[in-house]
């Protein structure tokens, strides 16, 4: 053991029952024939364990040959003949032990080594755990078919969605829900914490099954709801495992007593209605994951979660957690819950993701805010655009100015409806001269709240305004730039909105605009500027500290379009 690592594994003393599963992966690795391509990419490990062998069987001769010449006197002496029958037999029971002694501490030694490589390995990935006997992180994908059997179909759908190598998240948390661990997860937005809880639960499920519902999710919004079933079906793609979205013509459903499927997806609300009204059977879940948890265990949702929770009463349930951000309090909430969990934090808790840039503009006012964003636009605007206002009635205000500028822009905020979502949208292209055909937006016969989200992916719609109900989950490919027109209400909900961008590795913006009455809260935010490695005026840490609860200032309004035209213009009422 390197001089240097030596200290993370003092006092540790190797238990085989305790840490049996570990143990058989060694084991296992000279059975199982796919291990084969996993063992011929560490070489250095295959040639140690050799070495090992030898040495066992080395130190094995050596012993015997002592023993040799220590038995030769005994039987040179007369009259001792007595003992010889009882002594000849005990060299052998002698090297049986000494073989099993042999044989536990290379196995101690073997173990110890894993320990110190999965040590330097979560550095170098900047993963922390704590938690009893945490297995292993991956070091690549392959070694999810070589420590866990994964099926083929399941890592050629990795390779073919681009997936090379596993996230940090992915590298740990995959391995602790495989070995059926529950898992606590914080890791940053954009990295990956999707496949890391999806992955797992597709590999235990094994096959299609109509045995009640098997597996959900929880999440807090449709539009993220939606995205988690899509991503499932992709990673599932060519398998017969039936997931579910609980839709809102699901649980209009008279009766859900019998309703079965592999993997069920749904927000809190939605899956409490169908459990309480239309008697979903919970009972057999034996996969439960909270996404987003922290925003699940805020107040409004708390009692809807809890009773989910309680509905999930199969006893070998297996729950597990993840978000970008998990303040202290959640995580004693979530120890109420859960049993023998592993954490697993990637980089430091709570904190912005490094691929943002992050600015802080001062502007003033109402009027200066509109002047700075229509500047900058004309400046320079580099779509996708994400703007992110306080209240939905901001976003139809904002909109309004917007859409006569000739810029493609689009809004979503929580009660827009789905007729207004469409209506909405080919007045505002009327406006900007670029009329599209109304089956460019249509979803079949459907228009949905998520049609907002779907124009912005496809890059119909240049900049999206919205609240805060998209700013957490939604993977919009390389949206280039988050404005935070309106200060965030909280630390986490400005991680969580700028994290639209930056996104699986690659590079985004973020500027967020702030008045006078924002100031006494810019400190927060220069401390997220500063620990995700981002410029940040240092003036702003000298402030003085304050607790930040919902900041949501009344403001003057957007508007500058005189009423009477505001109240003809076409935004969502
Ligand atoms: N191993 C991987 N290699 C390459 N891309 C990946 C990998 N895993 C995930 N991605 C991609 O990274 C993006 C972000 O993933 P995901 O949405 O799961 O992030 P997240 O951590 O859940 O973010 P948030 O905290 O915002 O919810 C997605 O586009 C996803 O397809």
């Amino acid at each position: 053991m390197e001089k240097g690592t030596a200290f993370l594994f003092a006092g540790i003393h190797f238990d085989k029952k305790k840490f049996s599963t570990d143990f058989s992966r060694f084991q296992e690795k000279k059975e199982n024939d796919k291990v084969s391509e996993y063992l011929s990419l560490d070489e250095n490990i295959e040639s140690e364990e050799e070495e090992e062998e030898k040495e066992v069987e080395e130190r094995v001769r050596v012993k015997k040959r002592k023993r040799k010449r220590k038995a030769v006197p005994s039987e040179t002496v007369e009259g001792f003949s007595v003992f010889k029958s009882s002594k000849s037999a005990a060299p052998v029971v002698n090297e049986e032990n000494e073989k099993l002694e042999d044989r536990l501490s290379l196995e101690k030694k073997k173990f110890h080594q894993q320990l110190e490589r999965d040590a330097l390995f979560r550095k170098k990935h900047n993963i922390h755990v704590s938690g009893n006997n945490i297995p292993s992180p991956l070091t690549d994908f392959v070694e999810l078919s070589s420590r866990y059997g994964c099926s083929a179909k399941l890592l050629r759908n990795l390779a073919e969605l681009g997936f090379k190598e596993p996230t940090p998240i992915q590298r740990q948390a995959i391995p602790v829900m495989l070995s059926g661990r529950e898992c606590f997860a914080c890791a940053p937005t954009g990295s990956g914490k999707t496949l890391a809880f999806v992955c797992p639960i597709l590999m235990k499920l094994k096959d299609a099954s109509k045995d009640g519902i098997r597996a959900v999710i929880v999440c807090p919004t449709r539009e993220l709801a939606n995205q988690t079933t899509r991503e499932c079906k992709k990673f599932a793609e060519g398998s017969k495992f039936r997931i579910k979205l609980l839709s809102k013509q699901l649980v209009q459903r008279a009766d859900l007593s019998q309703f079965s499927c592999d993997i069920l997806i749904s927000t809190p609300l939605r899956l409490k209605l169908a459990v309480h009204k239309k008697k979903m059977d919970l009972s057999r879940v034996a996969y439960l994951v909270l996404d987003e948890s922290d925003k699940l265990f805020e107040l409004g949702l708390l009692k809807q979660i809890d009773s989910i929770v309680k509905a999930c009463s199969n006893p070998s349930i297996v729950r597990s957690l993840f978000s970008a951000t998990l303040p202290d309090f959640i995580e004693e909430l979530a120890r109420t819950i859960m049993h023998d969990a592993v954490r697993v934090i990637i980089g430091r808790k709570n904190t912005a993701s490094e691929n943002v840039k992050q600015k802080l503009v001062f502007a003033g006012s109402e009027e200066g805010k509109l002047l700075a964003l229509r500047q900058s636009f004309a400046e320079s605007l580099n779509p996708p655009v994400l703007i992110f206002v306080q209240s939905k009635e901001r976003a139809k205000e904002l909109y309004a100015e917007l859409s006569v500028d000739n810029i493609r822009v689009d809004v979503i905020h929580a009660d827009l409806s789905q007729a207004q979502a469409s209506s909405f949208f080919l007045v505002l292209l009327g406006g900007s001269g670029k009329m599209l055909e109304k089956s460019d937006y249509m979803v079949g016969s459907q228009t949905m709240r998520h049609n907002a989200v779907d124009n912005f992916r496809a890059g119909k719609t240049w900049v999206l305004i919205a609240t805060d109900v998209i700013a957490r989950g939604m993977d919009f490919k390389a949206v280039n730039c988050v404005i935070n027109y309106d200060f965030p209400d909280s630390t986490a909900a400005y991680i969580h909105r700028i994290g639209r961008s930056g996104r699986a590795g690659r590079t985004g913006e973020a500027i967020t605009l702030y008045t006078e009455e924002d100031v006494p809260f810019l400190r927060n935010i220069a401390n997220e500027m500063k620990s995700s490695g981002s410029e940040f005026p240092s003036w702003a840490l000298g402030l003085r500290k304050k607790k930040w609860k919902k900041h949501r200032p009344r403001r003057d309004t957007i508007s500058t379009i005189p009423q009477d035209q505001g109240e003809e213009s076409n935004h969502p009422k």
